[in-house]
C-alpha cells in the first residue's frame, strides 16, 4: 500500500496564445500539468500546442469522436506532440477505443512512456435531465459505470468522469484505471455550466488521480494563488491504496 496524492491540472481555455503562455508560466510550479482543449487548439493551432507542451506536462483534451479509422488516424497525427494524456469519447464504442489504443502503442513502441488514452464518459455539464433529453433514461452514475466498464475493457487507460462516480468506478474496475476528474469547484465558487461538481478535497478523498480546474483558477484575480490554495487543499488529504 502506498500514499496517493491527487494531482492538479489547470485547464487553459483561451483563444489567446499570449494568455495561455502567461498562465502556463505563472502556474509552472503550482500545478502538475496543463490542459489544452478545443478552444486553444482551434484558435492557436498545433504549433502553439507543441510550444506549451515543451514547458509543462500536457493533457491534450480534444475528445475525438468519429469512426474508428478517423479517430485512430487523428490520434496518430497528434503523437509527435507527445502529451501525457489524450481524450476520445467513450460513446465512439469499443472498436474505436481499441483502434485508438493500438495506434498509440504502435507509435510509441519501445519508448518509455506513451500518452495515456482516456475515454470521456458523461460530461460533467450533464445531469439526469440532460441525459433524458438525449434519450438516455439512466442516472449519470449508471451511465458512467456502464460506459466506463466498456471503455476500459476495450483498451482505454482511464476515464474522465465526475467525482460523484469515483467510488462506483473503483468498485467496478479497481485501482488500475486512471480517473481524471473535471467539474471541480472550490467551496463558494461559481458553478458556471458544470452540473456534477465537488470540491478539490472531496474529489481527492473519493480517489481522483487528477482533478481538472479551469475557470476557478484562470478567472481568479491571482491565478497562481488560486492554484496554490487548491494544492493546499489536496495536500491535506492523504489516501493510502
Ligand atoms: O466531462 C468533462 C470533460 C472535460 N471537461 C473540461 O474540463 C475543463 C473544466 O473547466 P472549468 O472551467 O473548471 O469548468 C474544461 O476545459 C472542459 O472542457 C469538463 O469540464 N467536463
Amino acid at each position: 500500500m502506498s500514499v496517493h496524492h491527487t494531482r492538479l491540472i489547470a485547464a487553459l481555455d483561451t483563444p489567446s496564445y499570449e494568455q495561455a503562455l502567461t498562465w502556463a508560466t505563472e502556474l509552472e510550479s503550482k500545478v502538475d500539468a496543463i490542459k489544452l482543449g478545443l478552444e486553444f487548439t482551434y484558435a492557436c493551432g498545433l504549433d502553439a500546442v507543441r510550444n506549451l507542451a515543451a514547458k509543462q506536462e500536457l493533457f491534450l483534451d480534444l475528445k475525438l469522436h468519429d469512426i474508428p479509422n478517423t479517430v485512430a488516424s487523428g490520434l496518430k497525427a497528434l503523437t509527435p506532440i507527445h502529451p501525457s494524456l489524450m481524450t476520445i469519447h467513450a460513446l465512439g464504442g469499443p472498436e474505436m477505443i481499441a483502434r485508438s489504443r493500438a495506434v498509440l502503442e504502435e507509435a510509441f513502441e519501445g519508448k518509455t512512456a506513451r500518452p495515456r488514452l482516456l475515454a470521456v464518459t458523461v460530461l460533467t455539464s450533464m445531469n439526469e435531465e440532460s441525459l433524458s433529453a438525449i434519450g438516455i433514461n439512466a442516472t449519470p452514475l449508471e451511465e458512467v459505470v456502464r460506459l466506463g466498464k466498456m471503455a476500459i475493457k476495450a483498451g482505454a487507460d482511464g476515464l474522465v468522469c465526475s467525482a460523484h462516480e469515483i467510488t462506483a468506478l473503483r468498485d467496478a474496475l479497481g485501482d488500475g484505471p486512471e480517473l481524471v476528474v473535471p467539474g471541480i469547484r472550490p467551496a463558494g465558487s461559481s458553478t458556471d455550466d458544470q452540473k456534477r461538481i465537488m470540491t478539490p478535497a472531496q474529489a481527492a478523498q473519493a480517489g481522483a488521480d487528477w482533478i481538472v480546474v479551469g475557470r476557478p483558477i484562470t478567472r481568479a484575480e491571482n491565478p497562481a494563488a488560486a492554484a496554490q490554495a487548491i494544492q493546499d487543499e489536496l495536500q491535506a488529504v492523504t489516501r493510502c491504496r
